[in-house]
């Protein structure tokens, strides 16, 4: 059987840690995978940061490769698109991670018969924990679909989706390790005014964090269950449970991604903004 070829364009936060995690999880064979730059010397210093080979120009890595993720920024991924049809055929599959450019969009310029799809990853991608999604444009056969996600799954979880819902997923997950994040400081804030040196702070909030990521996924108990589940009656929990409820601390996550939500509708031509 032939080996496939993959191919990276823009290899920053979110496509270096594809790249990093799928190397690392063995998915792919660093012989088998090629990145390109903004410059040759750019793509010299990535490939040499990845451990992967450099593509002479980017024109060079669509003719070499079978499989070509885009991990530049949305405002560039139009602009190095007519440079992408030059060399791109029907027989290629091109993996777009661009927030807001939709598969029609892509489709303008590569053709309808261009093989597509567009992934929404998030940038645990790096240490195995992804959650990506999944969408196609209709040259997309069911068996490719279900080899790119088997791919991705490797580095954590991923599902297809329809394209119209890659708006949710911006918010809930693709954006969403930013506001744990958020969340992460404001613990470690409190251990550390309570008198934590600041690395136990950030260890013990992210652990916290981590384990209770893991519980929801293992248990198919419902959220309100759960958090009763650590309230002690007269103990501790339920201070901060009543004070984060009475200042809406749900509602403002909520309505934080939602705000991800609208503005990914927005670069999508949609109408809202
Ligand atoms: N960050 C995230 O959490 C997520 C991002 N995304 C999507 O991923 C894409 C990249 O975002 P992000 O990683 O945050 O951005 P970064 O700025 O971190 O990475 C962009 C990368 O693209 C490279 N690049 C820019 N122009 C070119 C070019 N002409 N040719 C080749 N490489 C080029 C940059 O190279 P150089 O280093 O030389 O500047 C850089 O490596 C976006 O489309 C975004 O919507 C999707 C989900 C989550
Ligand atoms: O901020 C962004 O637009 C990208 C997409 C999701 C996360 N980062």
């Amino acid at each position: 059987m032939v080996r496939m070829k993959y191919g990276f364009i823009g290899v920053g936060n979110m496509g270096g840690a594809i790249l990093r995690g799928l190397l690392h999880a063995g998915a792919l064979n660093p012989e088998d995978v090629m990145v390109a730059g903004r410059t040759p010397e750019r793509s010299a210093e990535q490939a040499q940061d990845f451990g992967v080979r450099a593509a002479g120009s980017r024109a060079a890595l669509i003719a070499s490769c079978d499989v070509i993720f885009v991990g530049v920024e949305p405002g560039t991924f139009p602009e190095i698109l007519p440079e992408i049809a030059e060399n791109f055929t029907q027989d290629k599959l091109l993996i777009s991670m661009a927030a807001g450019i939709t598969l029609d969009r892509i489709e303008e310029t590569l053709g309808t018969d261009a093989k597509l799809i567009r992934i929404m990853p998030n940038t645990p991608a790096g240490v195995g924990e992804i959650m990506v999604s999944v969408s196609r444009n209709g040259n997309v056969s069911d068996a490719e679909v279900q080899s790119i996600v088997n791919l991705l799954s490797s580095i954590g979880k991923a599902g297809e989706v329809p394209e119209e819902l890659i708006h949710a997923v911006i918010g809930v997950s693709g954006s969403s390790p930013a506001y744990t994040y958020m969340y992460i400081q404001g613990l470690a804030e409190a251990g550390e005014k309570a008198g934590m040196s600041a690395s136990d702070a950030r260890m013990f909030a992210a652990q916290a964090v981590l384990g209770a990521a893991k519980l929801v996924l293992s248990a198919d108990r419902e959220l309100e269950e759960m958090i009763d589940s650590v309230c002690t009656p007269g103990g501790t929990t339920c201070e901060a449970v009543n004070f984060l409820r009475e200042h809406g601390f749900r509602e403002i996550v909520r309505d934080g991604a939602a705000a991800a939500i609208r503005k990914s509708e927005a670069m999508s031509g949609g109408e809202k903004d």
